[in-house]
């Protein structure tokens, strides 16, 4: 049995979650959300394949904001799809995992590589908490113009400055500056643009 971590706070979880403080991921309302998300990026799918006119739209309905001409190949995989944000004309390659428990905003004119992870979400490191499934989110911000080579993975808390190129396979662990070129694990900054 869980230790109750919220005698004294009388939020919901999903309170405590739009907060960015710790909660518990069972709150039913996050869950009708969750099953939402899920039908929508389905819908999507299938549209896309199908060629239909309507899958944009479905898009537009799933996410927070799609930009002018920005355009997502699917799959693409979401939590609750609201908390995404892509800015006009940015491109987002195949099989894009965007854990949008906390905001995720992706600026103008970006492009996305193939199987790029945006991950809000976290855990404790503690073992005990961690087992009793506390979580928290922090939002990811990718500015203008940013290039994100296949496989790229952003943790949770990270800002990317405008115009920066992170390599392939790079794991972001911490904010990257404007204007640089970062690769590897952990993602390093070298050159400046
Ligand atoms: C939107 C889309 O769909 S994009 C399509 C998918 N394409 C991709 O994912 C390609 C991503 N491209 C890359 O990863 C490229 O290697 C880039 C953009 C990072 C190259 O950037 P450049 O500034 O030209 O770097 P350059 O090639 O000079 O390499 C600099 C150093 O970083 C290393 N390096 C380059 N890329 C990577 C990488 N992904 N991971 C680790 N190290 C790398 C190079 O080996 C070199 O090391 P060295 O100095 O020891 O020789």
């Amino acid at each position: 049995m869980a230790q109750d971590y919220f005698a004294d706070d009388p939020r919901t979880n999903r309170e405590r979650m739009l907060a960015g403080d710790l909660y518990i991921a069972d709150d039913p309302e996050n869950a009708r959300l969750a099953q939402r998300a899920l039908r929508l990026a389905d819908a999507y799918h299938r549209a896309s394949v199908a060629d239909d006119a309507g899958a944009r739209s479905l898009l537009v309905e799933l996410l927070g904001t799609l930009g002018e001409d920005a355009y997502v190949k699917p799959p693409l995989f979401v939590d609750y799809g609201e908390n995404l944000h892509i800015g006009p004309r940015t491109f987002v390659n195949y099989n894009l995992t965007a854990l949008d428990v906390a905001t995720i905003t992706i600026g103008a004119d970006c492009q996305l590589g193939p199987g790029v992870q945006l991950l809000t979400p976290t855990h404790p490191v503690e073992p005990g908490p961690r087992r009793d499934k506390l979580e928290a989110a922090l939002p990811i911000v990718l500015g203008d113009n940013v290039w994100l080579g296949g496989g790229v993975i952003v943790c949770p808390g990270v800002t990317i400055g405008d115009n920066t190129v992170v390599g392939a396979g790079a794991v972001v662990t911490k904010d990257l500056p404007a204007n640089v070129v970062a690769v590897g694990n952990p993602a390093r900054v070298v050159r400046e643009i």
